[in-house]
């Protein structure tokens, strides 16, 4: 679908990628004024209004000879004229995809917001998704139902993957009357919301859909970080502390975590670093092999040797296409919104490296796998989370009073922004390994880079092409794998056994 972005260029070389307007296709709207300026919190504050030529830089960091010329977008924020009669408004709210700390606190934010700041009184949660629009009865929210919600984890809508209709979608808007949409969901959900918005300005409708970003993943592109994500991470030093206290008591002590991280490790790496327990971080966005110089094996043998026991923390999506060769089939299963099923790496690294070194050591690997994958991402949001989700919330409202739609919120560089729907899902956000705060992660834990992967990769795909074979055809992966190293760097580490050393008598090998 071609969904272009309005572009507009300032006077100074400053390029707006806007969002768009309700007068896009209803030209001759009526306007009001905003109530907040009656209102005794708000009014008090000076310049409390946000003028519509106000502009967030997308990049901060610049060159000093084109400053100001990069992308930006609209700051979000209340607007003296709004294009709704408060009285008038129904507004329905929807939770999408894959739970997060802080979902509750965002519906509640916008409820109140909506009822305390413009007077809305007409407010509906949409049960279970996108489905609910076609499939469930409404249920009417007010300041009184959210009023604790934030305290508890999950969803008080309930949330669910796939049933993406658009037009049944749209019909249920129409026929309910709903004149602002809050969509609070992921990558998924954004996609689903810019297929609603269009179908409604397709059909003429005045209705602005308002999307407030939901990823646990923090895989959302543009905005600064999503909401949730700081208590995720948070929680997830608690599962790493155990990790490392279980290591440390045993001898051969191994803690395993896994984290969640689709296909984008932030999770991982921003627990990793905050811990400095951990030793080895594995996230999607870097491919690793187990054996053979520079590989998994290698490293941990010799981070027990060192130091009797180590950590390691695991993105849930981390090593996928290894882990499917290995086991001997390609995975291809997706869930109802079409995100392709993980296979369980972390169990897998468990049975490998019990698997290898316990033939190796005299005593076994005393390896504790911990999974608190739902377990963090059920808890409701901590204090910072929930400030932050207020923000979102109050932008999300402001923003569909002014007139806007088919956009999401966020911060850019720390000021709140309206971002065109289209600009989020044109792609997702992943960690750039070629950046310095993956640099920071590897300094702290002393891991291989794993750089040994593409060259064994690439040696086993030279060979398979000088051989053609038809089983030299088989892709390098599983060569990782099965022992038969032939397309790996050749190296000592068959020969540098934990068993071996200890019995040469190198003291720093634990007994
Ligand atoms: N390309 C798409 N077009 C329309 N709807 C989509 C699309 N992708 C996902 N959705 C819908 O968005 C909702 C949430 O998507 P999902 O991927 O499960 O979670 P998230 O939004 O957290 O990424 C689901 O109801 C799904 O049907
Ligand atoms: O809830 P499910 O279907 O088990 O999905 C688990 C997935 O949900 C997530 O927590 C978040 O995914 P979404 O952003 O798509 O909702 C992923 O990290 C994880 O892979
Ligand atoms: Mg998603």
């Amino acid at each position: 679908m071609d969904c272009p972005v309005k572009v507009i260029s300032g006077a100074g070389g400053a390029i707006l990628e806007d969002v768009p307007h309700l007068t896009d296709w209803l030209p001759n709207l009526p306007t009001y004024g905003n109530p907040l300026k009656d209102n005794p919190s708000y009014a008090a504050v000076g310049q409390y209004f946000v003028e519509d030529t106000d502009v967030v830089a997308k990049d901060v960091v610049v060159n000093i000879d084109t400053a100001g010329h990069g992308v930006h977008f609209r700051r979000a924020g209340p607007r003296q004229k709004i294009y709704f009669k408060p009285e008038n408004v129904r507004a329905c709210i929807v939770t999408c995809g894959g739970l997060c700390p802080g979902i509750n606190t965002v519906i509640r934010e916008i409820v109140c917001g909506l009822w305390t700041q413009y007077g809305v009184r007409e407010i509906f949660g949409i049960e279970g998704g996108y489905k609910g629009f076609y499939s469930r009865n409404t249920i009417s929210l007010n300041p009184k139902v959210v009023s604790d919600i934030h305290k508890r984890g999950g969803t008080i809508l309930k949330c669910s993957r796939g049933g993406h209709d658009t037009q049944k979608i749209v019909d249920a808007i129409q026929d309910r009357e709903f004149d602002q949409i809050y969509i609070i969901g992921g990558d998924g959900t954004h996609k689903g919301a810019n297929v609603i918005h269009e179908e409604c300005k397709k059909r003429g409708l005045k209705v602005a859909v308002a999307c407030i970003p939901k990823t646990i993943d923090n895989d959302v592109d543009i905005i600064d970080k999503s909401f949730g994500f700081d208590t995720a991470v948070e929680e997830a030093q608690r599962a790493i502390n155990a990790a490392h206290v279980e290591a440390q008591s045993a001898h051969n002590g191994i803690g395993l975590v896994k984290l969640m991280g689709r296909y984008s490790g932030y999770i991982a790496m921003y627990a990793t670093l905050a811990s400095r327990d951990v030793d080895c971080c594995l996230i999607p966005e870097v491919p690793f092999y187990l054996h053979g110089p520079g590989g998994l094996i290698e490293y941990v043998r010799s981070r027990v040797r060192e130091n009797g026991h180590m950590v390691i923390v695991v993105a849930e999506g981390a090593g996928q296409e290894l882990l499917a060769e290995s086991m001997g089939s390609l995975h291809n299963h997706n869930d109802a919104s079409g995100n392709r099923l993980l296979l369980d790496v972390g169990l897998w690294l468990q049975a490998n490296l019990k698997e290898h070194f316990d033939k190796e050591l005299k005593e076994p690997l005393n390896l504790k796998y911990i999974d608190p994958t739902y377990m963090i991402r059920a808890i409701p949001s901590n204090a910072s989370d929930n400030v932050y989700c207020t923000l979102l919330a109050h932008s999300a409202i402001h923003g569909a009073m002014a007139g806007y739609c088919g956009f999401t919120v966020g911060p850019v560089n720390v000021r709140h922004c309206y971002i065109p729907i289209p600009r989020v899902i044109a792609k997702s956000r992943n960690v750039v390994v070629a950046d310095r705060m993956w640099a920071r992660l590897m300094s702290s834990t002393n891991q291989p880079n794993f750089a040994g992967y593409n060259d064994a990769i690439q040696q086993k795909r030279e060979q398979n092409a000088s051989e053609g074979t038809e089983a030299a055809k088989k892709e390098p992966h599983d060569v990782l794998e099965t022992g038969n190293r032939q397309g790996l760097p050749k190296g000592p580490t068959e020969t540098s056994s934990l068993l071996k050393a200890s019995e040469t008598g190198d003291p720093t090998v634990p007994s």
